[in-house]
């Protein structure tokens, strides 16, 4: 369906489904049908890994529940995807911000005078792939042991939550007083949205820069040993002696005015040169990098994270890489299949079945 969705130019495969598909070979099979089934079942035989997100109990309803695929073939790992756990949910379908709202990120990301806010990360979807891949590499390694292949579950809710770990730490912490380093004056018995606050052990904030567009910002991490040639660099160098400043407590209970101070000194300057300064002094921080200046960043390209792929329909297009960098495993990123573009490859050349057949298969709407 994705192939059809927010199309950029007519008639060819969208962003879509070609950013998500890269690497893959695609075969058309009607699984509602006889003949389907028996295809899918050969597809079982022979294969390492099932993997599907279809909606709950669909290919339970194709007549392929675990107790019969794993009957087909005992050593296949069969991961699932779905919105939720066991329990009142499961029958629930589920998409990247439901997961969002149900995982913890929506209640804890944005300001505390604002709603509920999605993040643009798609920690629900690809997120939850990340995971899926963990679960299914976690059981081939298993099954290279034993023999014996294995169920892998993952949903989208427990993938978020999982993710969203650090907030469920502060909620706990909440019954032993307000949460210092949060930027909120005020708490109740959860945890508040709290703004760009770091969420770790030291405290950070996105300060505006020059000249002053949407994305001209840099976010600050002011470590203990980061103060004193902070406070060179901002002209405040009397603060890094100053009871009152120089140590990560008396800073606590004043880190907005302590941002201000530093944004008083970014807004004079793009962030491009507050990242030559900060980081001279060794101080993290990083830039607001717009998906733009991420698309045209040279380092990024240089890492093959943004590389070019030639479709051959659409022509080239930009794709993000493999962040996963193996030494004697490197990934070239290929382009993504057209619709059952490996169709008779796989039926034929790899199931052996006859080319007089398959073009049956068509007519029939099998495949
Ligand atoms: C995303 C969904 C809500 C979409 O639900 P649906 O629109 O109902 O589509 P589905 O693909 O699940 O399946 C619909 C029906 O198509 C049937 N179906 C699918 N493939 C086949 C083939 N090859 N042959 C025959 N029939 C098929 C399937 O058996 C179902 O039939 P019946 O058995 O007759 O019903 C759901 O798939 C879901 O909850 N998936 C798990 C969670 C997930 O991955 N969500 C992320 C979505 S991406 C996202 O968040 C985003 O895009 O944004």
């Amino acid at each position: 369906m994705t192939r059809g969705q927010l199309r950029d130019v007519p008639d060819v495969d969208s962003l879509y489904f070609t950013m998500l598909n890269c690497n893959k070979r695609s075969v058309t099979l009607n699984t509602k049908t006889e003949r389907g089934k028996e295809i899918l079942t050969a597809l079982i035989e022979r294969s390492d890994v099932l993997v599907e997100n279809f909606a709950p109990g669909a290919v339970d309803r194709m007549g392929f529940t675990w107790e019969r695929i794993r009957q087909i073939n005992p050593r296949i790992v069969y991961a699932s995807i779905k919105g939720f756990g066991e329990g009142p949910y499961t029958g629930f379908k589920a998409y990247e911000v439901v997961a969002q709202a149900m995982g913890g990120s929506m209640a804890t990301t944005g300001f505390q005078d604002g709603p509920p806010m999605a993040t643009g990360a798609q920690i629900g979807d690809s997120g939850t792939g990340v995971h899926a891949v963990a679960g299914i590499l976690a059981a081939l390694f298993q099954r290279e042991r034993t023999g014996r292949g294995q169920r892998v579950n993952v949903a989208m809710q427990h993938a978020v939550l999982n993710l969203c770990r650090v907030k469920l730490r502060d909620q706990q912490r909440l019954a032993h007083g307000p949460l210092a380093e949060y930027p909120n004056d005020d708490f109740t018995d959860e945890v508040p949205r709290s703004g760009n606050a770091s969420g770790g052990g030291q405290p950070g904030w996105a300060v505006r820069c020059a000249p002053g567009g949407p994305n001209d910002y840099v976010y600050v991490i002011v470590q203990p040993v980061g103060w004193p040639p902070l406070t060179a660099l901002i002209g405040r160098p009397e603060l890094a002696q100053d009871p009152e400043w120089a140590t990560p407590e008396a800073r606590l209970p004043k880190l907005a005015k302590m941002f201000q101070l530093i944004e008083e000194w970014t807004s004079t300057l793009p962030k491009w040169e507050v990242l030559e300064r900060l980081n001279s002094h060794n101080i993290p921080c990083g830039p607001i990098l717009s998906t733009r200046e991420i698309i045209e960043d040279r380092s990024l390209a240089d890492n093959d994270m943004i590389v070019e792929v030639d479709h051959p329909e659409r022509g080239p297009f930009t794709t993000v890489g493999n962040p996963l960098k193996l030494s004697d495993s490197p990934v070239d990123i290929t382009t993504p299949p057209l619709l059952g573009q490996h169709t008779e490859e796989i039926l034929v050349g790899e199931l052996g079945l006859a080319h007089e057949e398959l073009r049956l298969l068509k007519t029939q709407g099998v495949i």
